[in-house]
């Protein structure tokens, strides 16, 4: 599943580069019965089964043992803090990250509360496994990594990244659906194009996710054509 992220794309560069580093800990290999088995029940009774405890705590140890000093544990999972891209430069900044993907109806909480440094959600859903969630933030911190996008990229990334939506995006034909290119983008003007271009995030992130705007500070210009866009919103 993992090599979603280390074989592919801009990530998959930053590992075979070595940029950046990823090892898979699977409970199953730290299993010593038979059928390797990972789940167990729960106390209590109910539905489905948890993660069976000596196999994940065995591959988090070995995990963390391999780590060495500097490694923080995160735990994926519902429960956990909102993530944002303000959290993912948080974890970006970890040397090493533990990224620990649950299966089943969950994990023991006693293990939770041994081995877990953080525990993140990336939103209010369920998935199957953690793995798709792990994947998700490894994906979200390379691109924070000096070196993993090349200049070019985080040019771009950096307008997105000071809290707005992004603006949008137009290439060839010139017409397409019947609809014209943006005159100003036509005309290579680039302080015009700039201004543009924040205008229509700003427009757009008061559209579609004003909570995001009580958040930010805005400067002068940026209260200047966000007013525009209203004005011309409204007109
Ligand atoms: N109680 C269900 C729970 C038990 C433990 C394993 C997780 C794996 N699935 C996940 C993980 C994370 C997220 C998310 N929103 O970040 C959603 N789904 C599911």
């Amino acid at each position: 599943m993992f090599q979603a992220v280390t074989e592919y794309g801009v990530t998959g560069r930053a590992f075979k580069s070595r940029i950046m580093e990823f090892q898979a800990w699977n409970p199953r290999d730290f299993t010593h019965d038979r059928h390797r088995t990972v789940d167990d029940r729960p106390y209590g009774g109910g539905p489905g089964m948890l993660m069976k405890v000596q196999p994940l705590q065995d591959a988090i140890s070995a995990a963390k043992k391999a780590a060495g000093d500097g490694v923080k544990v995160v735990y994926l999972s519902p429960q956990g803090k909102r993530l944002d891209q303000a959290g993912v430069q948080h974890l970006a900044g970890a040397q090493k990250l533990i990224l620990v993907a649950g299966r089943y109806e969950g994990v023991d909480e006693r293990l939770i509360k041994a081995e877990i440094d953080e525990e993140w959600s990336l939103g209010d859903f369920v998935l199957s496994g953690g793995e798709i969630a792990a994947i998700t933030v490894i994906d979200a911190i390379a691109r924070l990594i000096p070196g993993v996008l090349g200049h070019d990229q985080s040019a771009v990334q950096d307008s997105f990244y000071d809290g707005l939506l992004d603006c949008p995006h137009y290439t060839r034909p010139e017409v397409f659906q019947g609809e014209k290119v943006p005159d100003v983008l036509m005309g290579g003007h680039h302080e015009q194009i700039r201004r543009w271009r924040l205008k229509q995030s700003l427009g757009r992130t008061w559209q579609r996710r004003p909570d995001l705007l009580e958040d930010k500070i805005l400067s002068e210009e940026e209260k200047g054509l966000l007013e525009e866009f209203v004005r011309e919103q409204c007109a």
